[in-house]
This record gives structure tokens, C-alpha cells and sequence, in this order.
């Protein structure tokens, strides 16, 4: 897919899926901006991508998706650098229900203020041109993932979001597609640590979670994200898991 001259804001984007998708992304002509609160990665990332796929093309903007006023700042440097913002990945993400108030405040606020700030900065009835919001949930948005029940909750809560944002009534005013990607696990997770767990309980119920799971590599799932942007109606659910190609998915929930 040519994404030449579209500009994308990428939350989380200095380090695993993040970066892997803000490199597919430049490998198809976009303009990224790197959003994290990693400075370090941040930068790094900005380097080597710039220096891969042309300085102009890269920005790094040190964010904090749970602090709004820095979060618009991104935005603000984004469009000053770019002069667009075509396309916005809610990706920052922490998994550790022993810091669970920070958990919910990056997973789904962030995400809130993500998409919030998009509709802003990309709706055509804000004066923006529209565009494309994608929201990274989980396997966990989906499957309950038992070691970490409030992870799973901020994943769960993607799709609510994902759903009504991007319900063809609110399309129709902004001209904002939105969509929620399932990931399933990365074959990242090598240097984490157990002390993400709220008991030796949760902690024993991982190996649970992982069996029959195949580690996907980053690269795989940022392709695959990339082979439904354009193609994907506004509101649609797609599952990326165990390798396999990207398939949507219903959204079910018991008849009201
Ligand atoms: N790693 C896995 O196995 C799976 C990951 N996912 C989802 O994929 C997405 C990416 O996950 P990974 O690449 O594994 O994550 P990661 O932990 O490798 O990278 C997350 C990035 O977010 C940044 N970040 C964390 N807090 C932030 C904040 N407050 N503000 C701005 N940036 C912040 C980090 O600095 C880091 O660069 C997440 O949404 C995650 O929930 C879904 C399923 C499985
Ligand atoms: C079944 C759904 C899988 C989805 C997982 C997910 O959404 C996010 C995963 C994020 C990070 C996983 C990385 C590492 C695992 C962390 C700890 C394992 C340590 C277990 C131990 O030491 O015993």
C-alpha cells in the first residue's frame, strides 16, 4: 500500500510494535512522528530511522500519554513539522497489574486522550481533513488474559471506544475512520520480568494464558496492520494472533 505523503503520529513508537510500525509505515512513504516518553529510545529510534528513510521524514516528540497538555503538544509539533496528520496509532502501552492505576491511566486514558486529541486535530467538522485513528488492543481485548484482569480490562475497553468512535453516525460528521487491532503475543517479552503480577496466584496463572500461544515477531504484525488500514470500514475489529494473517472479528455482546 502507498502511503506516500501521509503523515502518522505513533504513540509508543520508539520501541516494539511501535517502531516496527512506524518503519513499515516509512517503508511506504509516510512521514512519522514518534511519540513516547522513552527519550533515550525516542531519539535512537529517530536517528536510525532517519537515517534509513530521510531526516525530514522522522520526528521524535517526547510524550507522556498521561499528561493531555503534552500529548496536544505532540500534535501541535507534529502538524508545525508535517503540516498534516493523516493517520493516529494509540500503541503506548504498560502490562503490569501491579501499577494498575498507571496501567489504566497509559492503556485506556492514554488512549481516551489519543483519540479525543485526533478527532481535534483531524475532523473535518473541527476544519481538519480527516483521516484514521487505530487503536492497539490485545488478544486480552477479547480473551480474558487471567494473570492480569485489569490489563485485560484497559484491552476490553479498546473496543468500547474503538466501536462507538467509529460508529458510521460519528464518521459521517468527522470523516475520522477508526479501528481497534487485536495483537496477539510479541516474541518481545524476553527481558520482562515476573514482578507485573498482583499475587503468586495471578503471577502462576500466565503460563495459562501462554498455552497454545505462538510469539509473533513485530514485524509480522506491523505489516499486517499496515494490509488493513486502507481497506477497513470505519468501527471494524481485526485480530492479529499466533502468526497468521489479520481476520476481523464480530463484536459480541449479549442483546440489549
Ligand atoms: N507485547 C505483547 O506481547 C503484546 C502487546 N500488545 C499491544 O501492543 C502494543 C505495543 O506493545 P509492545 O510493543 O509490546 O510494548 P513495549 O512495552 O515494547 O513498548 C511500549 C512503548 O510505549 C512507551 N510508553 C509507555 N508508557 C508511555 C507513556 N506514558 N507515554 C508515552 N509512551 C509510553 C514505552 O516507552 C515503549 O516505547 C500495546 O498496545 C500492547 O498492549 C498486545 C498484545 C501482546
Ligand atoms: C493471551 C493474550 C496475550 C496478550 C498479551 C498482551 O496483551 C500483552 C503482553 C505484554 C507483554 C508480555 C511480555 C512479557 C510477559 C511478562 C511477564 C512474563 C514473566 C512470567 C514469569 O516470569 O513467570
Amino acid at each position: 500500500m502507498d502511503l506516500k505523503g501521509n503523515v502518522a503520529l505513533v504513540t509508543g513508537g520508539a520501541t516494539g510494535l511501535g517502531r516496527a510500525i512506524c518503519e513499515e509505515l516509512l517503508k511506504r512513504g509516510a512521514c512519522i512522528s514518534i511519540c513516547d516518553l522513552d527519550s533515550d529510545a525516542g531519539e535512537n529510534a529517530c536517528d536510525e530511522l532517519g537515517k534509513a528513510f530521510g531526516k525530514e521524514k522522522v520526528l521524535f516528540c517526547h510524550c507522556d500519554v498521561t499528561d493531555y497538555v503534552q500529548y496536544e503538544d505532540a500534535f501541535q509539533t507534529t502538524l508545525a513539522e508535517f503540516d498534516n496528520i493523516d493517520i493516529v496509532i494509540n500503541n503506548a502501552e504498560i502490562m503490569n497489574d501491579k501499577f494498575w492505576e498507571l496501567e489504566v491511566d497509559v492503556n485506556l486514558n492514554g488512549a481516551i486522550r489519543g483519540t479525543l486529541l485526533a478527532l481535534q486535530f483531524l475532523g473535518k467538522d473541527k476544519g481538519g481533513k480527516g483521516g484514521m485513528l487505530i487503536n492497539i488492543g490485545s488478544a486480552a481485548s477479547v480473551k480474558p488474559q487471567i494473570s492480569t484482569p485489569i490489563y485485560t480490562a484497559t484491552k476490553h475497553a479498546i473496543l468500547g471506544l474503538s466501536k462507538a468512535c467509529g460508529d458510521s453516525y460519528h464518521f459521517n460528521h468527522t470523516g475520522v475512520k477508526v479501528l481497534a487491532i487485536c495483537v496477539g503475543h510479541l516474541d518481545t517479552g524476553a527481558s520482562s520480568h515476573s514482578n507485573r503480577f498482583t499475587s503468586s496466584v495471578h503471577e502462576k496463572a500466565w503460563q495459562l494464558d501462554m498455552k497454545g500461544i505462538i510469539p509473533q515477531k513485530t514485524d509480522h504484525v506491523a505489516k499486517g496492520i499496515i494490509s488493513v488500514l486502507k481497506e477497513a470500514n470505519t468501527g471494524s475489529i481485526w485480530l492479529i494472533s499466533n502468526g497468521k494473517a489479520p481476520k476481523e472479528i464480530p463484536y459480541s455482546v449479549a442483546t440489549v
